[in-house]
């Protein structure tokens, strides 16, 4: 009989989210039937993007990401015991995989890519969805030119750090912004040309001393006031990449009302012209290997260099997640067991 721990959501957070809001139980996982596996977390992920779904899944409900796993029981010959993967079934130390989880979410119950003596963590970060993120939303979105110059913040984090040097590969000038004097030291060693903390730098006056000619691609992880800044900045016919809104994730939702006070200035899209498109990285699920086996290349050529914030024990992951929202994070936020 296996027991897993689980973290379920106790209550809807209300601003940042707080320990209360998590409760960790344990569950008697049903017996390994034939086509099924049973697994054991190895590396779980903390993702920003947890706040956001804790709005929407029941109370109750397992939190919601994902995790490499190694495989301790087996009744499927294609996951033999001692096998990693990667699956989407949430905050949990073991779990029963069953064929119909195979077939129903094959982007999320996946092989690791082929990583030779790469820690398997990476199967969560940057080969893994963060950079896929980075790799599609930069590449594929916004088809950036050598010469180009482009603006990442959230650029000492899991997708940014990725951002910044893909975009280096390519020979853009590179403008980041990241949230402490060692991140932004972490940063300029990635190779971005202009680096700048904002919490202590005017991002208005840092873009304008930086990018004189205007931005030509913005890859956005933070929305809000900086979105709403950078804007002003961008280049004629100029590409915005709206990857996610970190600074407003816990924030209360107000009603959508049209209103000319937000980070969109209609005047400013239109008068520069500029291409804004949101994303969700499922969007390149059917090209998922390519994008990890480039980012895996890169890797072993030393163009793609990576952190990892470690956080040990199961029992942290709400305390692992909570700090992403105090910028407690260099690179990927990983939880070890
Ligand atoms: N569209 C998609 O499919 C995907 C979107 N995303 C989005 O990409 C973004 C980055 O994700 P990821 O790299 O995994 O996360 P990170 O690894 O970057 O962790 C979050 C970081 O965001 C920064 N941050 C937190 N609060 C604020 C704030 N109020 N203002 C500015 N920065 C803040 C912190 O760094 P600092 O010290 O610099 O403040 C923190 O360390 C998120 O918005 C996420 O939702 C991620 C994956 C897929
Ligand atoms: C305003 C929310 C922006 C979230 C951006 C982000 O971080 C997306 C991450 C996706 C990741 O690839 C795996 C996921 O599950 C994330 C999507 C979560 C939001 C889905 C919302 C769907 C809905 O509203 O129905």
């Amino acid at each position: 009989m296996v027991v897993a721990k689980v973290w379920r959501l106790a209550r809807r957070p209300v601003g940042t989210p707080r320990l209360e809001d998590f409760v960790l139980e344990e569950e008697v996982l049903p017996a390994c039937g034939e086509g099924d596996v049973i697994v054991e977390a190895v590396a779980l992920s903390v993702d920003p993007y947890m706040r956001y779904r804790a709005r929407l899944i029941p109370l109750n409900s397992v939190m919601f990401g994902t995790q490499v796993a190694k495989v301790i029981e087996s009744k499927n010959p294609k996951w033999p015991v001692g096998t990693h993967l990667v699956h989407c079934e949430g905050w949990r130390t073991h779990t029963r995989l069953t064929t119909q989880d195979f077939k129903d979410k094959p982007l999320f119950t996946s092989p690791l890519p082929e990583m030779g003596d790469l820690p398997k963590s990476l199967g969560i970060g940057l080969l893994g969805m963060p950079g896929n993120t980075a790799y599609f939303g930069l590449l594929d979105l916004c088809k950036p030119k050598a010469g180009d110059t482009v603006l990442v913040n959230g650029a000492a984090g899991a997708v940014g750090s990725a951002v910044v040097q893909i975009a280096k590969i390519k020979g853009c000038t590179v403008i980041a912004f990241a949230g402490s004097d060692e991140k932004v030291a972490w940063v300029k060693e990635l190779g971005a040309d202009h680096v700048f903390n904002y919490k202590t730098t005017s991002i208005g006056d840092a873009l304008s001393k930086a990018a004189p000619k205007g931005i030509n691609i913005y890859f956005d992880n933070v929305g809000g006031k900086f979105t709403a800044e950078a804007l002003h900045h961008m280049a004629d016919f100029g590409c915005v990449a709206l990857c996610g809104a970190i600074s407003t994730y816990n924030e209360e939702r107000k009603e959508d009302v049209a209103t000319p006070t937000g980070a969109f200035k209609e005047s400013v899209l239109i008068t520069k012209q500029l291409r804004v498109e949101g994303f969700l990285i499922y969007r390149w699920g059917n090209r998922w290997f390519e994008g990890l086996n480039q980012i895996r290349d890169w890797i072993l050529q030393g163009k793609l260099k990576y952190k990892e914030t470690v956080v040990h024990g199961f029992e942290k992951m709400p305390s692992a997640f909570i700090g992403l929202f105090q910028g407690e994070n260099i690179g990927k936020a990983v939880v070890m067991l």
